[in-house]
């Protein structure tokens, strides 16, 4: 339950305005008659939201300050005199979010008590679900920084929510179409129920209508008995239909039914079926291309597309390779006793110069491959096949990089810093536990700031680091000089 701090000198309109929260608002009201009570009951109580007093020498706006420092989801809100501009500003300046005139008006103090509990709920939601986490993490095991993901992703959360509206996914093969659609679900309302694919080109016409449908016992030859079909599997659920653009104009006539009525008939019956399945569709095909060739109904078409997702192709979202593959590179060392280290510099460039005709899956497999068959940890241009290096100018690019400490091994072997494996060896008579936990420190930062180029913002999420804490620990250790030292410039 979320908790008011109600801070007040004054005990009986304190005690009155309690009363009136506690009555208006689904919520535990807590009261102290000064800041310094205040601050030691926040010690053993969660608040959502602090209303204090301006009390004498402005101390209710140290309060805030001091509140915010110790949790800044708390949401504050401060009581002044009629017309106190100057505590007003001083107030907000300090974090309140909103102020209140004294004497209490307790309609307006309960109204904007609760307008100030939404925004916190809004705020801490946000923060769980926010881009910052799907920025390292993923969003649902999806990784993409580039800014189109990051919208793409926005407007998935959103669709996700309502839980009924049809999506047509459009993208070339390997995009991500189905994780999109499974985070669909994931995020929707009908996530307690099935989440059911069905690859309209994976299966011979005359067999997808018995699959997706159902049919019932006599319907044809061989139906000894009725058997659902993947609707009725995804009843209350999501059902992804894969490759769209591939099913029959007979057989979109009947889905179109599905999308209209919300009915069906399985194959061989007359009884229609009630459905209630959100339908998501994806397609590499050009579905309006296909409408203007007359393969793909028009009216099924505007139908599907009541939000369309164009998922970009990962040729226009190189910034995101990176970090694909460092999460490919963790899938795939798992297990292994020598796994893939990193990519040199030269490598990782002429990744980024490839056209990449089968995005994040090609992607995927070869950093797979390499992390069976390449014995050296650290993967250089000259280990990637000859495909990827097609049109890339290696020995400029060697040239250009010549004084640059490409790996993180040759960085700290350069500085002389954490020689040896990441896991200390078996320890010998005498070890320094601090020496060596500061070392593998710095050749994780070295690390990190060489796979993003020197850029910290993104080394601190490669790290799961907060950048302040990254920048903090960089500064301790002077690991900037080191870093640049190395032929590097950080930013
Ligand atoms: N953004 C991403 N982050 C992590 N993995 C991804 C991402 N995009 C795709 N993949 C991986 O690439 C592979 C292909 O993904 P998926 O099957 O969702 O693509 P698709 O667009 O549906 O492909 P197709 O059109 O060929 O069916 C999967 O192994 C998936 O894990």
């Amino acid at each position: 339950m979320r908790s008011i701090l109600l801070v007040d000198g004054d005990c009986r309109n304190r005690e009155a305005l309690a009363v009136m929260l506690r009555k208006e608002i689904d919520c535990l009201v807590l009261e102290a008659d000064s800041p310094e009570d205040a601050l030691s009951m926040l010690d053993s109580q969660d608040i959502s939201l602090l209303l204090t007093d301006l009390f004498p020498e402005g101390r209710g706006i140290v309060l805030i300050k001091e509140v915010l420092r110790r949790n800044p989801e708390v949401v504050s809100v401060i009581a002044l005199p009629v017309g106190d501009r100057e505590s007003a500003v001083k107030a907000l300046q300090a974090g309140a979010l909103f102020y209140l005139n004294k004497p209490y008006h307790y309609d307006e103090a309960v109204i904007v008590a609760a307008r100030s509990i939404e925004h916190h709920d809004l705020a801490i939601h946000k923060e769980k679900r926010g881009p910052k986490i799907r920025k390292t993490e993923g969003f649902h095991g999806i990784i993409g920084a580039s800014s189109q993901m990051q919208s793409l992703f926005e407007i998935v959360e959103r669709v996700a929510e309502d839980g009924e509206s049809t999506v047509l996914i459009q993208g070339d093969s390997g995009t991500g179409k189905e994780m999109v659609a499974k985070a669909i679900h994931a995020y929707s309302p009908r996530s307690g129920k099935n989440f059911v694919p069905l690859n309209c080109a994976a299966i011979p016409d005359e067999l997808l209508e018995s699959e997706l449908f159902g049919y019932i016992k006599g319907a044809f030859t061989g139906a000894a008995q009725s058997k659902q079909g993947r609707i009725q599997y995804a009843e209350g659920g999501t059902l992804f239909l894969d490759e769209i653009g591939d099913m029959k104009p007979a057989l979109q006539a009947k889905l179109l039914r599905v999308l209209q009525e919300k009915e069906f008939e399985p194959v061989g019956g007359l009884k229609p079926i009630k459905a209630d399945v959100r339908i998501v569709a994806a397609t590499h095909r050009n579905l309006e291309e296909a409408v203007r060739t007359g393969s793909f109904r028009e009216d099924l078409y505007y139908r599907l597309s009541v939000v369309p997702l164009q998922i970009p192709p990962l040729r226009d979202r190189k910034d995101d390779i990176p970090l694909l593959i460092e999460k490919f590179m963790q899938v795939y060392n798992r297990g292994r006793k020598r796994g893939l280290t990193g990519f040199a510099a030269d490598a990782m460039a002429a990744l980024k110069n490839y056209a990449w005709p089968g995005n994040v899956r090609e992607l995927e497999n070869l950093v797979q491959r390499l992390a069976i068959l390449h014995a050296d940890g650290l993967v250089r241009a000259a280990d990637l096949p000859e495909k990827y290096r097609e049109g890339l100018n290696l020995e400029a690019l060697a040239e250009e990089q010549a004084a640059e400490a490409v790996t993180t091994s040759e960085a700290v072997a350069l500085s002389g810093r954490g020689e040896g494996v990441p896991i200390p060896e078996p320890l010998e008579d005498q070890a320094d536990f601090n020496a060596l936990v500061s070392d593998f420190e710095d050749r994780l930062i070295l690390q990190a700031l060489s796979r993003t180029g020197g850029n910290k913002k993104e080394a601190a999420a490669l790290l799961n680091l907060k950048r302040t804490t990254l920048l903090e620990k960089i500064k301790k250790k002077q690991l900037d000089s080191l870093f640049r030292s190395l032929g590097r410039k950080s930013e």
